[in-house]
């Protein structure tokens, strides 16, 4: 960002996350979304957007531009990084938001196409610049960063967990399942897919999967290098996820309580990010939450001396509102650079 200008945006796949994150920059006064690349068609990509946004009025599809009173974004039907010409957009940072382009030789493909930075939706496959997750590592974040990951919307919640915790708490290791909502890569019906269980029906069947989260813990909080085991149950429900996270303390003498009270202290310190629930709730109350983590006190347990269990619950919006704030904390170290040469 150049002094009080809005950071021009750019993003590529306006599937669920891409339009939440249109959504929520059209709301906010300090980003501009400038192009969306996507494979679908301008007005389906508009319909969709509108049969979901909280304010559909307010978009408006004028040939290939999606329309806001305070933005024009061209929409490019392109489906791949190194076909989009990121440079006739000027942007500042382009999110890919397609989930299939997560490889080092993609993001330099964005980048090869002038996007000054690329920041992906989820985790990387291989080699990446930094993982930030605002709350916890903003201060890793360089300005020298091109290829950057703000984790997923599991990791993040995860990580929040475990770094609250870890302030108050030895925690010597433990094990994360995500039940998790169906995503659009499963097929509705048995289909053959990328592995034995993607290929089972996504609304028929409970779907054990593998979770990267686990893998790249270690970027973003090093105490938990290969510490806690991570993995996810797919189930037949649309949005909404519950992460159900197991972990051994150290000290025998803390209680289910003594966990909510640091939880409840972690969300007055990241209020932005966490909350605490203390009613009954369930999948469905927590879609449209901007919070990447809602604990549920209600679901804290232990067992044995060391032993202790916790729920959490998140939705994609949350992830949408980090990408955002991960584009904001970038634009604010070019400025810091600006002024200071
Ligand atoms: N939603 C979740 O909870 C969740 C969880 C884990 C992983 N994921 C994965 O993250 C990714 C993004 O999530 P989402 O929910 O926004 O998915 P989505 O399927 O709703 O959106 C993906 C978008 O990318 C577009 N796209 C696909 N291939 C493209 C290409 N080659 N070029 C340009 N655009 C392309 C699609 O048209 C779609 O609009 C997906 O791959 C999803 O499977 C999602």
């Amino acid at each position: 960002m150049n002094g009080t200008r809005p950071i021009r945006l750019g993003i590529m796949g306006f599937g669920q996350t891409g339009r939440q994150i249109y959504e929520l920059a059209s709301a906010s006064s300090d980003i501009e979304v400038v192009a969306v690349a996507d494979v679908g068609r301008a007005d389906i990509l508009h319909y969709l957007l509108q049969s979901e946004a909280k304010n559909p009025e307010l978009f408006r599809l004028d040939g290939n531009f999606l329309c806001t009173d305070r933005q024009r974004s061209r929409l490019m039907s392109i489906d791949t990084p190194a076909e989009m010409p990121w440079d006739v957009f000027e942007v500042d940072i382009v999110i890919d938001a397609t989930g299939i382009y997560r490889s080092e030789a993609d993001m330099q493909s964005h980048l090869a196409g002038g996007a000054p930075r690329v920041l992906i939706r989820t985790l990387p496959e291989d080699t990446i610049d930094r993982v930030i997750i605002p709350e916890i590592n903003s201060g890793a974040a360089d300005v020298r960063d091109r290829m950057i990951s703000a984790a997923s919307p599991t990791t993040t919640a995860l990580c929040l967990l475990l770094h609250i915790l870890s302030e108050q708490f030895v925690v010597e290791c433990g094990s994360m399942t995500t039940v998790h909502a169906y995503t659009s890569d499963q097929a509705l019906q048995d289909y053959a897919g990328s592995d034995y269980r993607r290929s089972r029906s996504a609304p028929k069947n409970i779907i054990p999967n593998g979770h990267d989260a686990g893998r790249w813990l270690g970027h973003i909080l090093p105490s938990f290098a290969g510490k806690v085991h991570t993995s996810t149950l797919n189930v037949p429900v649309q949005e909404g996820c519950l992460l159900d996270t197991t972990l051994v303390l150290d000290d025998d003498t803390v209680t289910a309580a003594d966990v909510n009270e640091v939880m409840r202290a972690g969300a007055k310190k990241y209020p932005h990010s966490v909350a605490v629930v203390e009613d009954p709730i369930v999948s469905s109350d927590v879609l449209g939450s901007e919070y990447s983590l809602l604990f549920d006190a209600k679901g804290t347990l232990k067992a044995g001396e060391h032993f202790i269990k916790t729920l959490g619950w998140y939705e994609t919006r949350g992830h949408a509102a980090r990408l955002l704030d991960v584009a904001r904390l970038y634009a604010s170290l070019d400025q810091q650079k600006e002024a200071a040469s």
